[in-house]
């Protein structure tokens, strides 16, 4: 099901550059956060607390996307994924693949020690997915870090990310379509895709309506393929507005990031979305966030640059957006300026 994209989604900046570099921290060391004390706190600590005009709406509208059917291309069944993801939380084996500081593979928990404030609340579990056919990158990921136990939880998610690669090439063939650049065009700029895969995982929260899963943003990656466990909790940003997207079990949502907002020269606009909490129930999610191999250079097809639409973004390759995020900038909603900006000001 693809979130329709609205020109409006693209609205004032959340953070302003110089509020964003505050909020990441230096190179410290990571302080160990036990989450485990979260849910039986009435108050929550004052780093997860968001300002107001960042507060989530609890109760928003619902948006009503009309689904569409992609059966053909669906092999994996996430259903089976997302149960596993409750096996693998015991915190020993999370400090086996805990995440260190400038990566953006790995556990990670409250990000305490990235961020000085406005801490997203939820822990996650990040991972590469090479589409290249001789690689077996989640298998040996598993295997390498997390040890013999998670062998078969490792060759779950490798068969769930070639399910959710296939998917992510079917759809660049619809969207080269409808942009009329042919069918094979954004299909063969991701064929040997280098992805991320992410699973999300938000304890319940005393105070939900102070503090955010994840905050407002659009995802700088290129395409993300996200499923949804039962549990509400997806907002999008539409026409001015927060809307919660209502989880359906035999559905994906699928929303364009920066990176494909950029390749198609502005024409599809990146998705502002956020993640809110709940005080009673875990709300878990699968995200697959498709990303170009690193020799590719982003830079929209000719035939989508025209004197009524010139180029909007400089051409950069994916690396060095992901460094921009993970060194230098918090992605928020208006990452891709910042970092064209942050280019331009390197290459002179
Ligand atoms: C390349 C990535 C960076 C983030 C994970 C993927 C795509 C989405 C990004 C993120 C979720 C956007 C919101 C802020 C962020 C810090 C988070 O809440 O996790 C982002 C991820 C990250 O930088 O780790
Ligand atoms: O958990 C969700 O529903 C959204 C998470 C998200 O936006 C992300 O991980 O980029
Ligand atoms: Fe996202």
């Amino acid at each position: 099901m693809l979130v329709p994209h609205h020109p409006s989604m693209l609205i004032a900046p959340q953070n302003t550059s110089a509020e964003n570099h505050d909020n990441m921290e230096g190179q410290k060391q990571l302080h160990h956060f036990d989450e485990s004390l979260m849910p039986n706190q009435s108050n929550i600590p004052s780093q997860f607390i968001w300002p107001d005009h960042e507060k989530p709406c609890l109760t928003p509208p619902e948006l009503h996307i009309p689904p569409i059917d992609l059966k053909a291309f669906l092999s994996g069944d996430p259903q089976a994924v997302s149960a596993i993801c409750a096996e693998a939380n015991e915190l020993s084996q999370k400090q086996k693949a805990q995440r260190k500081i400038g990566e953006h593979c790995g556990y990670a928990n409250s990000f305490i020690g990235r961020f000085s404030s406005k801490l997203p609340w939820k822990e996650t579990l990040s991972f590469h997915y090479s589409a290249d056919k001789s690689s077996k990158s989640v298998e040996d990921y598993f295997l390498n870090v997390m040890g013999e136990d998670f062998r078969k939880f490792g060759s779950v998610f490798q068969e769930y990310c070639e399910a959710m690669s296939k998917l992510s090439l079917g759809i660049m063939e619809l969207l080269g379509m409808t942009l009329g650049v042919g069918r094979e065009c954004f299909r063969d700029f991701f064929e040997g895709n280098e992805s991320v895969m992410r699973l999300n995982y938000y304890p319940p929260c005393q105070k939900p309506e102070l503090a955010l899963g994840t905050g407002p943003h659009c995802d700088p990656t290129s395409l993300t393929i996200l499923h949804q466990d039962q549990v509400e909790g997806l907002q999008v940003f539409v026409d001015g507005r927060w809307y919660s997207v209502a989880p359906k079990e035999d559905a994906f949502v699928v929303n364009i990031g920066d990176t494909f907002m950029a390749l198609s020269n502005g024409l599809f606009k990146s998705c502002m979305h956020r993640a809110v909490v709940n005080n009673k129930i875990v709300r878990k999610s699968l995200a697959f966030f498709l990303c170009p191999n690193r020799d590719k250079v982003v830079t929209p097809p000719k035939d989508l640059i025209s004197n009524e639409n010139p180029r909007t973004y400089p051409d950069f390759t994916w690396p060095s957006l992901l460094e921009f995020t993970q060194k230098h900038y918090r992605s928020d909603t208006e990452t891709l300026d910042a970092f064209s900006r942050w280019l331009l000001e390197k290459n002179n």
